[in-house]
């Protein structure tokens, strides 16, 4: 029951016929989806309002249908170049008259623009003449003379119809970093008092509503768009939970070349020539996909190459392409991002550094409202290089603390996550992500957690493993040492025969020379008996829960990333191996791997498409690394770990895995620090997806390196992950 004097704008309005006819004609659209209808009714009315929907949502109906139905121009002010041009394409070819004013815009533009905007201001021209939408840059707004001019002009004449300012959330973002012309917006309600205003974001925390009430100078109260009352903003929200896109994490081989392989099999099995985004960390890893996918899909895959340093026409006929489909694979940094609109995207393989990022990247996918698929491939690994790729002097940020919950959580449903995820960091009431069908925090039932036999996965108490690495942890850096993720992961795995060697801290003179002896044996009890797949997620486990952290150490062009005991290490190491054992002291420690033994692909049971995808890379084996891992098929070699509860899920762990460690002792010294490795790759995805031939790129300063046969070195633990080239956008 409506309350005496408030409008339901969601409802029924003398316009309503003509605007679901106007619909059809321009647009093709039969039916509004989310808030579409509530926004529109409300823009007719001349309500200033502010529309947050999820990326995809149809945004631009709200406010490109509106302006059809009332005479004068609406302005809508955009971050993007390349978003208006889409925008104004696409408005151009279904008849609507649109024109867009930015830095390139010729001076024949110019000159036709004027006549026209001088023929509305003076009445000169027939309403079907008008230039119904004008989309502009802040930057054009704030210092275009001549644009102001005329707005003053329309304004004067009644025909200037509405203001938009899209993407709104960069009024708070970029107004105090590099786009300060957006700050300038505050002028336009003082110039343009009678002029409604239309902000529209995609994600937009109660903080940004705040400010843009502010710099715009909406007007007061804020109101709920089907309980408003005759004065103040219209705020309308829709469900950032879109159900046709199906989340999954899948694991990401250790090679380059074999991850290739893994994503070439999935496009051509399950997205044969359809059109797909690929997100890479790195402009060079955009290329080096690209390239390699083209290459190993025997020209099938017909790959671009998309960042921030790609030419402006090479951009523009790259757009063309793919979305004529002669291009079907775009493999692209986050600059290609705001403002894409492709219908029918049907996969997004993503690298991400953020869940923003992933959440808005994934926003690219089945925007038509047919199913699509959101891969996020992933590796422990990756720990090390999304680190020193967002490192600002403090470690690890908070955003890959976050990203890498989100990646190993192997039971929560996707939607949960993002839905408390949001809630928390961007303060987003969770009530944003309920649907008709489910609430906020109600299982989606088909992201690949949502889907996952139960028996794919061993949830156990990792107390012990977990006491292991932090105990040799200590111990190294006790002894001045400083290990590599990878480093403690072979130490904590060696045989408690072997002895292993941290290299002490410092580097070239100032460096206190000399090796630290580690002996998992007596530090430790012995090795750590876990897969050492499932021992990088038991580090990367230890790192989000702060038993571990991370240190970042920049040089001249690398960041080394190293591993140290976190805030809350002493709660379980201060205790002895046997209250560890006997599960009595301690905090519970319940970590996901997968089950190995069993090797249950996410996709038996799981029946929907999104999860039998994931056997494309459930089933890639993961090759043994440089000289160093025994394969998961190797037998175990079966030194007992006797003192473990009998029974317990990490005893019948152990017991279950049928792999080896090796006997040869690894030795991280000093010595080799500045020398140049023989090295032939094993690892290069892990920090950078770009090819070329790793074993012919001189690495940067190595911080260890795998010896020359020729020296007959010892063999040691290395890791590419150790020293980062950063090279993103
Ligand atoms: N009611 C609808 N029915 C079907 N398709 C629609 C509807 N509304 C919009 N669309 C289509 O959905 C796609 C996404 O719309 P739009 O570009 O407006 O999204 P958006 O909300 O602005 O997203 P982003 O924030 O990512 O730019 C477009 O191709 C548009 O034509």
């Amino acid at each position: 029951m409506l309350e005496e004097g408030t409008i339901d704008y969601s409802g029924k309005f003398r316009w309503s016929d003509a605007l679901k006819a106007k619909s059809r004609e321009v647009f093709g659209i039969n039916e509004f989806r989310l808030c579409q209808e509530g926004v529109c009714n409300a823009n007719l009315a001349g309500r200033d309002i502010i529309c947050v929907m999820p990326t995809g949502g149809g945004k631009s109906l709200t406010y490109q249908l509106p302006a059809l139905l009332m005479p004068g121009c609406t302005v809508v002010v955009s971050p993007l170049i390349s978003l208006m041009k889409d925008q104004t394409a696409h408005l151009i070819r279904a008849g609507v008259n649109a024109v867009m004013l930015a830095r390139d815009t010729t001076s024949e533009d110019l000159a036709l623009i004027n006549l026209s905007m001088n023929a509305m201001a003076t009445g000169k021209c027939q309403l079907r003449e008008e230039i119904k939408l004008c989309y502009v840059t802040p930057e054009k707004l704030a210092q275009s003379g001549q644009f102001n001019a005329w707005l003053h002009k329309l304004n004067d004449a009644k025909k200037l119809a509405r203001l938009v300012i899209d993407e709104a959330h960069c009024v708070s973002e970029m107004g105090l970093n590099f786009r300060p012309d957006y700050l300038k917006l505050e002028a336009l309600r003082g110039e343009f008092p009678t002029v409604p205003v239309l902000a529209l974001s995609a994600t937009c925390t109660r903080n940004v509503i705040d400010k843009l009430m502010g710099v715009l100078k909406l007007r007061s109260p804020l109101q709920n768009g089907t309980k408003a009352g005759a004065e103040g903003t219209i705020y309308f929200s829709s469900p950032l939970y879109r159900k046709n896109l199906h989340y999954s994490i899948l694991p990401k081989p250790a090679r380059f070349d074999d991850t290739i392989k893994m994503i070439r099999e999935y496009i051509l099995t399950h997205h044969k020539n359809q059109s797909g985004i690929i997100y890479c960390l790195s402009q060079k890893d955009a290329e080096s996909v690209a390239a390699e996918l083209h290459a190993e899909s025997g020209q099938r895959i017909r790959t671009g190459v998309y960042h921030a340093n790609v030419s402006a026409t090479r951009k523009n006929q790259l757009h063309a392409q793919w979305q004529q489909g002669s291009v079907n694979v775009i493999c692209a940094t986050i600059a290609f991002g705001l403002g894409i609109d492709k219908a029918n995207v049907r996969f997004v393989i993503h690298h991400s550094k953020s869940i923003e990022n992933f959440y808005q990247e994934s926003g690219r996918a089945g925007r038509d409202g047919e199913d699509a698929e959101c891969v996020l491939l992933y590796r422990p690994q990756d720990a090390t290089r999304l680190s020193a790729l967002t490192e600002h002097g403090n470690g690890m940020s908070g955003a890959v603390y976050n990203m890498l919950e989100f990646a190993q959580d192997m039971q929560g449903c996707r939607k949960v996550l993002f839905a408390k995820y949001f809630s928390v960091a961007s303060q987003l009431s969770v009530d944003v992500w309920t649907t008709e069908e489910t609430g906020a925090l109600e299982r989606c039932r088909h992201c690949d957690n949502c889907k996952r036999a139960p028996e794919s996965i061993d949830c156990m108490d990792v107390r012990l493993p977990a006491w292991q690495l932090l105990k040799i942890a200590e111990a190294v850096e006790v002894h001045g040492g400083q290990v590599t993720m990878m480093q403690l992961a072979d130490i904590a795995r060696s045989r408690g025969h072997g002895k292993s060697i941290a290299r002490k801290r410092g580097r070239g003179r100032a460096a206190e020379r000399g090796t630290v002896t580690i002996d998992p044996k007596t530090i430790a009890g012995g090795p750590v008996k876990l897969h050492q797949d499932d021992t990088y997620l038991l580090l990367v486990f230890l790192l989000i829960n702060q038993y571990l952290k991370i240190e970042v150490k920049p040089n001249k062009h690398t960041q080394n990333v190293y591993i140290v005991p976190g805030q809350k290490a002493r709660d379980l190491s201060d205790l002895s191996r046997t209250d560890v054992v006997d599960g009595c002291m301690g905090p519970v420690m319940r970590c996901c791997f997968p089950n190995r033994s069993k090797r249950v692909s996410t996709t038996k049971n799981a029946g929907t498409q999104a999860s039998s995808k994931a056997s494309v890379s459930s089933k890639h084996k993961t090759p043994s690394r440089v000289g160093s891992e025994p394969s998961d098929d190797e037998l175990d070699d079966g030194e007992e770990v006797s003192d473990i509860g009998e029974g317990s899920d990490y005893s019948n762990y152990v017991q279950r895995q049928e792999h080896d460690q090796s006997d040869t002792p690894i030795v991280i010294d000093d010595d080799v620090e500045d020398k140049e490795e023989e090295y032939d790759g094993g690892d290069e995805w892990s920090y950078s997806m770009r090819t070329g031939g790793p074993s012919k790129r001189k690495r940067l300063q190595p911080y260890v390196e795998i010896p020359s046969p020729k020296k007959k070195r010892p063999k040691m633990a290395y890791d590419p992950d150790d020293v980062i080239s950063i090279a993103s956008d």
